[in-house]
Parts: structure tokens; sequence; C-alpha cells
């Protein structure tokens, strides 16, 4: 099977922290990766690596057949469409919504230059296919998180990407629009698209997703199958309390004891 992803030995440490230690993830063409680990873990830090914005300080990551550092990171980020809270932080709170969704587009964070009208024209058509078209000249700073959340789905799709990264994409969602948005994500997950996806919440873990690996101070303690790696046993050793679980077709639920 095709290598989409895959992170090799990586050790990534900033103010003599170690902050990842020898993390290997390999991802296929095909599979749909979870990433599990209490607060402070690595998670985020392993998906920054993923869309190039960090790199580590020994390791190799590589991207569709690309290395990083031996290619043009915002080429491959193209295709790589990203959702999280670190992206939307490093854009532009006072860009009018319809501009932060074009820049999807180019991997820029913001334009310095004229938009292209056609990179307007698709923003907007993203925005009417997220249900917010009324938005588009507002600033995104203004936005509600659950409309945030949506313009940041529509920001990610603008390339078509062949990868979905989404960093807790459900938080702050009432349970109608958390349904909604893994709904969505089952439906592009199925179109070829590999998605990989970060959460504290367990009941997130809809059908699509094959792979678990869950990560403790920086270091995989388990790593492969979801059913093998979602245990009581794991799961206790990576949150520190007694859990029981119960699946539900192919989602697990959580039970604290
Ligand atoms: N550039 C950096 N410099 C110093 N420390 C960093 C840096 N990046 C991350 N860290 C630290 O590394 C640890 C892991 O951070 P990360 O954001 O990856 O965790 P996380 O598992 O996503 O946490 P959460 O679930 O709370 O979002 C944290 O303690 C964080 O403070």
């Amino acid at each position: 099977m095709t290598m989409v992803l895959s992170l090799q030995d990586i050790h990534f440490i900033r103010e003599d922290r170690h902050i990842l230690s020898g993390v290997n993830i390999d991802i296929r063409q095909g599979e749909h990766w979870v990433v599990l680990g209490r607060n402070g873990s690595g998670k985020t830090t392993v998906l920054e690596l993923m869309n190039g914005y960090e790199f580590p300080t020994r390791g190799r990551v590589q991207v569709l057949g690309n290395t990083y550092g031996q290619c043009d990171v915002r080429e491959v980020r193209k295709q790589i469409g990203y959702i999280s809270q670190s992206l939307y932080e490093k854009l532009n709170a006072g860009d009018p919504v319809w501009e932060v969704i074009a820049t999807g587009e180019f991997g820029y964070l913001r334009f310095y230059e004229e938009i292209p009208q056609a990179a307007r024209e698709k923003a907007i058509a993203m925005l009417d296919r997220v249900k917010l078209a009324h938005l588009a000249n507002q600033p995104l700073g203004t936005l509600s998180q659950g409309e945030r959340k949506k313009v940041m789905l529509a920001r990610a799709l603008m390339t078509d990407p062949s990868i979905l990264i989404m960093d807790e994409p459900c938080s702050g969602l009432d349970l109608y629009e958390r349904e909604r948005l893994l709904e969505n994500v089952n439906v592009l997950g199925g179109q070829q698209m590999t998605v990989v996806y970060v959460t504290h919440h367990i009941e997130e873990i809809v059908p699509l997703f094959t792979h678990v690996v869950l990560i403790e101070q920086g270091r995989i303690i388990a790593s492969g199958a979801k059913r093998e790696v979602l245990t009581e046993e794991n799961l206790a050793k990576a949150y520190q309390v007694p859990i029981r679980i119960e699946w539900s077709g192919e989602r697990p639920w959580i039970k604290v004891l």
C-alpha cells in the first residue's frame, strides 16, 4: 500500500525539553488515524510536524513522497487540509472570512497582493457549501466557535486535498453540530482523503477511523489497528483512570469507573 505520511524516529526538543521522543507513525493509503493522549502529551506538535510548521530536532517527516527539508513545504501543504486552533491563531482575526478561506488555495496565511478573482469566487462557493455565505465579509475574529470550525473546514477543502488533518475539530460544538461535522468527516474520508484526527473524546472515533496512536509524554505507548489500541488497559494507562469501553458498531463509548 502507498505511504501517505511517515514520521520516522522523531525527536522534538525545545528549551531543553524532550517534547517528542522516538516517534514513528506510518499512515498508508486507505487508513484513517486518530491521535490520542492527555493534555500536553505532544499531539499538536505531531500535527505541526506533519504540516511542516515545525521541524524535528532529529528524524524525518515524509508526506506524499516528499521529505521535509528537501522540498517546498508550501507546495506539499496545498495537498493538506489543516483544521486546528494553532493554525487559526496564525491567521489574521481582522481579515474578512472569504479572504481567509481564499488563502487556503495557496498555502498562505494571508495575502500581501491582490487576490485572484477565481480564488475569491471559489472561496465564496465553499462558504456557501458550509451554509455560511452570509458571513463572507465578517472579520474572522468575530465568528462563533461553531462558525469558525466550518470556516476552517471550507478553507481546508479549497485545494481538494489528499490529506485532512484535524486538531480537536469538535471542541466547542453542540451535540447536533458535532454529529454533523463527524458525518462530513466520514464522507470526506470515504472519498480517498486520508484523515488524521486529534481528539480528547473517544466517542468521536467514528467508524471511518481504522487506526489509533496513543501518546504519553511525547512517547508512543500504543499504535495500530483501532480495536487493538483502544483497550481498557491501554486507556487506563494513558489517562490514569479506570475505564470501561462499549462498542456500538465500530464506534467506542467510554465510561469512567
Ligand atoms: N515550541 C515550543 N517550545 C517550548 N515548548 C513547546 C513548544 N511546542 C510545544 N511545547 C510544549 O510541548 C508539550 C506538548 O504540546 P502539544 O501542544 O503538542 O500537546 P497536546 O498533546 O496537543 O496538548 P493539548 O491536548 O493540551 O492540546 C507542551 O507541554 C507544550 O508546552
